[in-house]
């Protein structure tokens, strides 16, 4: 579903990632952890076809991201932080227009953004202005806009930064309800509970390299840590040794 190989990024003289190689199956929640300027948005990024690597490969549902990125834009739903909406429509005219865009007719578009509303308790957030949204209101908004298309690959880049613990919680059970045969999701953040909850496998970032990557079961049997926030600082302390 995913197939990352020797993937490297540079900016300028900086090297984001250093010949990054990364594999997730349809069906998963994977996890991409790692701290502040590890690469995760950059990886998540190119991923997407917002930024292009220096080299390496990248083949998200079957398509290569570097020479057809129109058709990976089809099959792939992203949340970022650099993401806003215009303040003077409301969510479903946001909802209606992305629709359009993929092509959905209206009654189908209607239908979809009924089932979001469902899912994603957008509520009253549908028939209000963008301009007038909470934090949390305006990210239920982005994310419903990331899946109206119902993408095979969902990246969601630090989504649930900035919601309290209801709209949190209605994120995280959205997230573990699209678990899918033919589904991947591809859940970045700091928040290693959040991870632990919901990741099938994840990768730790570190520097622009992979320091592992398993199921949380096998990582902490590796590092012998009780849970994942341990392993982390454990994996993290051991990179530091090795440097
Ligand atoms: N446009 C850019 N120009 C120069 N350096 C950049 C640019 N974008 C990112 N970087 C650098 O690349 C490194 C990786 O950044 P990236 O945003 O991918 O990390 P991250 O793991 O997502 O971090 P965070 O958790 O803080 O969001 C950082 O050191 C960052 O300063």
């Amino acid at each position: 579903m995913l197939d990352i190989q020797e993937l490297r990024k540079t900016y300028g003289t900086f090297t984001a990632l250093r010949g990054v190689n990364l594999h997730a199956r349809g069906g998963e929640v994977f996890g991409l952890l790692g701290p502040n300027g590890a690469g995760k948005t950059t990886l998540l990024r190119i991923m997407a076809t917002l930024l292009r690597p220096d080299s390496g490969q990248v083949t998200l549902a079957g398509h290569d991201a570097l020479r057809d990125p129109e058709s990976v834009r089809r099959v792939v739903g992203v949340v970022n932080g650099g993401m806003g909406l215009p303040a003077r429509l409301t969510g479903r005219e946001v909802l209606r227009s992305f629709a359009a865009l993929y092509d959905l007719t209206r009654a189908q578009a209607d239908a979809r953004i009924a089932e979001l509303d469902e899912r994603l308790e957008l509520g009253r957030t549908l028939d209000t202005r963008a301009g007038e949204y909470s934090t949390g209101m305006k990210q239920k908004v982005v994310i419903a806009r990331a899946v109206i298309h119902d993408p095979a690959v969902l990246i969601l880049d630090e989504a649930a930064s900035g919601l309290d613990i209801f709209a949190r919680r209605t994120l995280l059970d959205f997230v573990q309800a699209t678990r899918a045969p033919g589904r991947l999701t591809v859940y970045s953040t700091h928040v290693m509970s959040e991870a632990e909850e919901l990741c099938d496998r994840v990768a730790i970032l570190h520097e622009g390299a992979l320091v592992t990557t398993g199921s949380v079961p096998d990582i902490l049997e590796r590092t012998g840590e009780r849970n994942l926030e341990r392993a982390f600082f454990s994996l993290l302390r051991g990179e530091a040794a090795h440097a």
